[in-house]
């Protein structure tokens, strides 16, 4: 099998609070074949940001990788000095395309000023090549009047159009890897469907890679190739989007596909609430809210099993050895 663009193996974080040590990150574990668009999918507090500040090397003060590797074209970045990180990865062979797109450009500077800066400092070329491809991408990413966008001002763009900027920037580096931090959230649902399917192209175009971390399962089932839930900081379950989505095997998945409002048998919501890092229960995390818990779920450590094509679920349910029910 070809060597993964990126593999999260056996990832565990922590981050020191007023309150102690929270335990963010407690196992997390997927592979993203070249070529592909995994999505990372999770409720709100699962600690989808922890994982890509943990990936891009930027995780706050107070924070401890307590275990596991992110590997990266075979190479485990969290070895990696932030010196390297700059010279060789961030910005270069990883992009990254933010929430905001009202946030993520300087208000002070032109487009043009912004981006020729990052490609100046990550790409071989004299300015007029950098400008000759930026312009390609702007038409790409289909921006009106390309050309003249350049020495025009952030607030002189819809929200739509700011995030093609967004998408031009992360491409402009030529990056191997692409992570994409719920981009469509702040758009209207019209703008969200364009900018979907754009990034569905240009993966196809240009074989870039990209991880596409959201809450929103819909856009996983539109988007993406393959499929990572989370939940509180665990990787529960992983394999092809529509194979999760069309039989999802872990109670948790089950339970988040409930609660999509397309379900056609109503809205069914997950009682109780995802447990704070610091006062996480012991073993599987969802076991107090999951209706097929068993005696042994606080005791057993994290451990997907694979299953049918390049499907992994943690949950007891699929140990080998039978488990009794909770009375
Ligand atoms: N610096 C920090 N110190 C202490 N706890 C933190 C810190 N950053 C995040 N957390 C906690 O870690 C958990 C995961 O947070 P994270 O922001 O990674 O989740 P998320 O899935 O991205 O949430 P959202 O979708 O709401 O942005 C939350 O309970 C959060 O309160």
């Amino acid at each position: 099998m070809a060597m993964p663009v990126l593999e999260v193996e056996a990832l565990r974080v922590a981050i020191r609070g007023d309150e102690g040590m929270a335990r963010i990150l407690d196992h997390i574990a997927f592979r993203l074949e070249t070529g592909r668009i995994l999505g990372v999918v999770g409720e709100s507090g699962c600690g989808k940001s922890t994982l890509i500040r943990t990936i891009l090397g930027i995780l706050p003060r107070g924070a401890q990788v307590g275990g596991g590797r992110v590997m990266f074209e075979g190479e485990d970045l969290l070895a990696f000095s932030e010196a390297e990180l700059n010279r060789q990865v961030r910005g270069s062979r990883i992009s990254f395309i933010p929430q905001d797109p009202y946030l993520a450009l300087n208000p002070v500077f032109t487009v043009g000023a912004q981006l020729l800066e990052t490609m100046r400092r990550h790409r071989h070329g004299t300015r007029q090549d950098h400008r000759a491809e930026l312009v390609r991408l702007l038409r790409r990413v289909q921006l009106p009047d390309a050309e003249a966008a350049l020495d025009r001002y952030p607030h002189q763009f819809s929200g739509g159009q700011r995030q093609r900027l967004l998408i031009a920037a992360a491409l402009a580096c030529a990056p191997r890897l692409v992570v994409a931090d719920e981009p469509t959230t702040a758009l209207d649902v019209t703008t969200q469907q364009q900018i979907l399917l754009l990034l569905r192209e240009l993966v196809e175009e240009t074989g870039v890679s990209m991880l596409f971390v959201t809450h929103d399962l819909g856009v996983v089932a539109e988007l993406c190739d393959d499929l990572c839930v989370i939940y509180a900081g665990q990787s529960v379950e992983t394999g092809l989007a529509r194979a999760v989505l069309g039989s999802p095997m872990h109670p948790y998945t089950r339970a988040l596909l409930a609660c999509h409002p397309d379900r056609s048998e109503g809205f069914v919501g997950i009682p109780g609430a995802v447990p704070s890092p610091l006062r996480a229960p012991p073993g599987c995390r969802f076991a107090p809210r999951c209706p097929e818990a068993r005696q042994g779920c606080p005791a057993r450590a994290p451990q997907p099993r694979a299953a049918a094509s390049g499907r992994a679920v943690d949950c007891i349910l699929y140990d080998p050895v039978p488990v009794e029910a909770v009375s």
